[in-house]
């Protein structure tokens, strides 16, 4: 495994890291290795190390190493999904009879996986609003083995102190997991800043042209990662080589891409904060956020999504998704285009009724690169 200079910026991290030209042809792009099974030399005999793609493959090693590096870490792993990336951390750390702290505000699929099936296998949780010291210490029980912690959360966007919560965490024995989908690793580091284990959902910026479904774990624990390798193999849901180089192909754009969306967001977020039919804008690089001095503190910038409630109520905010333009209706986010989401009824529908039951007048945003004139003219014909 080659090392980085850990002097290198992102950016440059973000083309090289994991990405040496082939050995054997000196292709510049790492090859995709489309292959289930490889050629023994002789009974054990591994040619590279490789003997079947589901333990290891080169394709997903050149990703494995490039994800280490971009959260500072010591070990990467993809897997074929984010859900598929946090079954695999919560069954290797979690076993039954203990417990784990659950924000208050997270991806509906997440808390589902959490609340639906973990739960089956005897594990428990309690619900914390993870931005405030005293609730997530509050939620902490002597079996508590695990914090998870969103940050910004979906798709309310909290702020939580990464390095606050990682304190009360580690006072209490426990990890602290950070699902850093939102921010990217380019805007967020929170291994730097005490988590001991990075989600991400690679699906959405890292692979940033919605053309791939995937899942990384990064952790600093060489010991963990081990683990965490361990059950990415026994348990098996691991990226292919085409979606593995996927993620790498779109990783290697995440700075430049970043750079606008974020450009973009503000600029949005700034307008719908001063249109009257907007009661309230949720974007962490206002002044008016509640996190926004945490979120200055912790992110290189503030993200590009954006959620604001309608002062209508649902049916306004159902409609207004359903008259945009240019913002396209659908699930997910982080790509190039734009999207526009009811989370209410779509993304977080199996959180009505639970703890994590978003507002019903929300919308939530995924601003793209597209140009930001364009797309404050379609979300202000959307408007009326
Ligand atoms: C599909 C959506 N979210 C997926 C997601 C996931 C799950 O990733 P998948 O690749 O969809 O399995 C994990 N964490 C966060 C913060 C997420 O937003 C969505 O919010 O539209």
């Amino acid at each position: 495994m080659s090392e980085h200079p850990s002097d290198q910026q992102f950016e440059t991290l973000a083309i090289h890291a994991g990405q040496e030209p082939d050995a054997a042809t000196g292709a510049v792009v790492p090859p995709i290795h489309q292959v289930s099974t490889f050629k023994q030399d002789g009974v054990g005999g591994l040619r590279g190390g490789y003997e079947y793609s589901r333990s290891a493959n080169p394709t997903r090693s050149a990703l494995e190493e490039n994800l280490a590096a971009l959260e500072g870490g010591r070990r990467g792993l993809a897997f074929a999904s984010g859900l598929a990336a946090e079954d695999c951390l919560l069954r290797t750390v979690l076993s039954p009879g203990d417990h784990m702290v659950v924000p208050d505000d997270a991806y509906g699929g997440t808390f589902r996986l959490i609340a639906k099936v973990v739960e089956r296998w005897g594990v428990r949780w309690s619900v914390a609003d993870t931005s405030d010291p005293d609730s997530v210490r509050a939620a902490l029980r002597p079996e508590t083995k695990l914090v998870w912690v969103e940050t910004p959360s979906n798709p309310l966007l909290g702020i939580t102190d990464i390095a606050m919560v990682a304190e009360i965490a580690r006072g209490a024995g426990a990890r602290l997991v950070v699902d850093n989908t939102f921010a990217s690793p380019y805007l967020q580091q929170p291994l730097a800043l005490g988590a001991d284990v990075v989600v991400h959902s690679t699906t959405k910026y890292m692979g940033g042209h919605s053309d791939v479904v995937g899942g990384a774990l990064m952790t600093s624990d060489a010991a963990l990662g081990e683990e965490l390798a361990y059950h990415q193999n026994a348990m098996g849901a691991v990226a292919g080589p085409f979606d593995a180089w996927l993620v790498m192909r779109g990783i290697k754009t995440l700075a430049v891409r970043m750079d606008r969306h974020c450009a973009n967001a503000a600029r949005i977020a700034e307008a719908l904060e001063a249109h009257p039919r907007v009661s309230a804008v949720l974007y962490p690089g206002l002044p008016s956020h509640p996190g926004h001095e945490t979120a200055a503190k912790q992110m290189r910038a503030f993200g590009g999504m954006v959620s604001f409630r309608l002062a209508d109520g649902e049916d306004a905010a159902v409609e207004l998704c359903d008259r945009t333009k240019l913002f396209t209706l659908a699930e997910s986010l982080g790509g190039v285009e734009s999207l526009i989401e009811h989370p209410g009824r779509m993304t977080h529908a199996s959180v009505v009724g639970s703890a994590l039951e978003v507002p019903a007048d929300l919308v939530r945003l995924s601003v793209g690169i597209e140009s930001v004139d364009d797309l404050l003219a379609d979300l202000g014909q959307a408007l009326g």
